[in-house]
């Protein structure tokens, strides 16, 4: 993965085009057409003013055209304004409709990168990659929309080019190649430096992810509390000015570039505008060039440079544009890598026997040497309740992710019912678990949409209630006055409510019973718990699972010593396994552990016990 996304060949300026008007045409047909009506008038209104001035002074030199004079008048008059309301309007048209589709760009890309595997996002140059990407759809500028409005300009500006070379044909071709001349050096000056640019842009990727992690630490409400007592607030504004001084320094030399570039840019035009003025006075002293013909020719000559110039501009634009869009591919087509494993059906059934086996499991997560897991062996059976002690950093969560998938075993296999789990679909398989971590999700939504985590008008209002009440919050919920609607804090609501720690772990925990999938997992979401609570949440969970396999996590074994076996892990193996009652009696790590627990839960242990 990692070596697709940093080798892979850039796409053709063409093939990204295709994509582009493609996707477009899919999203929003409309928006195409307005932007061929908005090229087309906006390269009228330039083609009729070079061609006023000589009509005019044509008519008024025949004085017995006068009459057709303000006939003239008038039908470059109208074409002028059908042509300008034609531009705005469509051009108005087009800005809220490229908006609506970057977002759904947006969209695709949120969804891609929460399909990807948890070690790819993990991988910090995959997160670079990510914000490349990302760069194609953060705003109206840049990437998606400024490639779609530089074409709107290429395409009309190319038609002033046309018609204008078609009037200056006639008068020398010579002209129109020395003019192209001029502005293509122009052209290519520019091409240059916006390559330095998008260069330095890219090696600003990591500065701007960290800028945008440190702006999100500072505003995250979760940090307040330790911002202010620990009085993080100078280290955070010193970590950002740190970080932020590479982009500065980089955006000052890009500067410096812009400046040299201009000075050849306007050297180009002046010598230009000096040397086509001196031809023209010379066809008018001596080769009796009518003035009308002056004016018409001036104009075309001036109109044919700019809008090539402006062409040519807009076109290192769309290059520019277009390096981003192939970002934007490359992260959205980066393959999600398969096991190359003959892929064999998986249906999830909440009432159906699993089996789960771990076969001699080792795991190292990537750039590191020493192995988080170590030849984990391990079976549990249908119905069975697996509790998993051990010191932190024993190796307790990583054993939770291998089982679910986010990562995938360095040597050995996970078996489900006796296949090795690699077989199934991948987003099918998730669906095997309800696992709730010790970091605890909670969104800036209502109550029920937490818990059921789906949309108000999908979900099953009386499964969230029993779900809420298993997890022990039912009477806190059910006194609040907008109930099972009240808004989780209040980002998105006046009235929202900002739970304890303890009461959102058993939100979660609700969550949990509700997506009521076949294999239960709990990694320790309890801590926030007193001793007390944690032991008649584990009971009334443990209940409300039925049937189910279930894995329990807990520092404390008083919560989980009703479990059928107890697996200690130290050091990434399993040390010690089997029931609370043969650890007791095999007197080593658990016993021991359980001894110490026991002189500081002595009032609970008799309630336990
Ligand atoms: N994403 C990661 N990348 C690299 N190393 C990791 C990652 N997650 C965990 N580790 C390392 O793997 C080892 C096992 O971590 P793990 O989270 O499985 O421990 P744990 O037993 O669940 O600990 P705790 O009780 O503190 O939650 C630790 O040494 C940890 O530093």
């Amino acid at each position: 993965m990692e070596t697709h996304a940093t080798s892979r060949k850039r796409n053709t300026l063409l093939r990204n085009l295709k994509w582009l008007l493609k996707t477009l045409w899919q999203h929003d047909k409309l928006a195409v057409f307005f932007m061929t009506v908005a090229s087309v008038a906006e390269a009228v209104v330039p083609m009729v003013v070079v061609l006023i001035p000589k009509l005019v002074l044509d008519a008024i030199e025949s004085s017995e055209n006068v009459k057709a004079l303000y006939g003239i008048i008038a039908a470059l008059g109208l074409l002028l304004f059908a042509a300008h309301s034609a531009a705005t309007w469509s051009s108005n048209q087009l800005w809220p409709r490229y908006s609506v589709f970057r977002m759904q760009l947006v969209s695709l890309f949120g969804r891609k990168f929460m399909n990807m595997n948890q070690e790819d996002i993990e991988n910090p140059r995959i997160l670079d990659f990510s914000q490349k990407a990302d760069n194609a759809v953060q705003d109206d500028f840049n990437g998606v929309e400024g490639m779609l409005y530089n074409l709107t300009e290429i395409l009309n500006r190319a038609l002033v080019v046309i018609g204008c070379s078609a009037i200056l044909s006639n008068l020398n071709a010579v002209v129109i190649l020395v003019l192209a001349i001029i502005v293509s050096i122009n052209f290519y000056v520019n091409l240059r430096n916006r390559h330095v640019e998008k260069s330095i842009l890219d090696s600003l990727s990591t500065v701007f992810r960290q800028t945008d992690y440190i702006m999100e630490a500072t505003k995250n409400f979760k940090f307040g509390k330790d911002i202010r007592l620990f009085g993080l607030g100078k280290w955070l504004s010193d970590k950002f000015w740190s970080v932020v001084s590479v982009d500065i320094e980089k955006s000052w030399l890009l500067r410096k570039r812009y400046i040299i570039i201009d000075a050849v840019y306007n050297i180009g035009v002046v010598v230009q505008e000096a040397a086509l003025y001196a031809w023209l006075i010379y066809k008018v002293l001596y080769a009796e060039m009518s003035i009308a013909d002056f004016t018409m020719y001036a104009a075309a000559v001036r109109a044919f440079s700019s809008n090539l110039g402006q062409l040519l501009e807009r076109f290192t634009g769309y290059l520019q544009q277009n390096w981003r869009i192939d970002d934007y591919l490359a992260f959205i087509e980066l393959p999600i890598p398969d096991t190359g494993l003959e892929r064999l059906p998986l249906t999830p059934d909440r009432n159906a026997a699993y089996t789960i086996e771990f076969e001699n499991v080792s795991f190292k997560y990537s750039g590191r040497d020493e192995y988080a897991l170590r030849n984990v062996s391990i079976v549990l059976k249908p119905k069975e309740r697996l509790a998993i002690i051990g010191l932190n950093g024993a190796g307790k969560t990583t054993f939770i992710k291998l089982l679910t998938r986010l990562y995938e075993p360095t040597e050995g296999r996970i078996l489900l019912n006796g296949t090795d789990i690699r077989h199934f679909d991948k987003q099918t398989y998730y669906k095997m678990f309800s696992v709730v971590f010790q970091e605890i999700m909670m969104f800036a939504f209502s109550v029920k949409e937490n818990v059921a985590v789906q949309e108000v008008s999908e979900l099953d209002a009386a499964r969230v209630e029993r779900a809420v009440q298993g997890a022990g919050l039912g009477g806190k919920i059910a006194n609040l006055p907008k109930g099972y609607d009240t808004y989780v804090q209040k980002v998105l609501d006046e009235e929202g409510i900002e739970f304890s720690g303890g009461q959102n772990q058993k939100i979660a925990l609700a969550r949990a019973l509700y997506k009521d999938a076949p294999i239960v997992v709990l990694d320790e979401p309890t801590s926030a718990l007193d001793a007390l609570a944690e032991y008649e949440v584990y009971q009334s969970f443990d209940r409300m699972i039925g049937d189910k396999t279930a894995i329990y996590i807990s520092h404390r074994l008083s919560s989980t010593r009703f479990c059928t076996n107890i697996a200690v892990f130290n050091d990434g193996r399993i040390e010690e396994y089997g029931a609370h009652q043969e650890l007791i009696a095999q007197g080593g790590t658990y016993k021991k552990m359980f001894d110490m627990q026991a002189v500081y839960y002595s009032n609970e242990v008799k309630v336990v016990g």
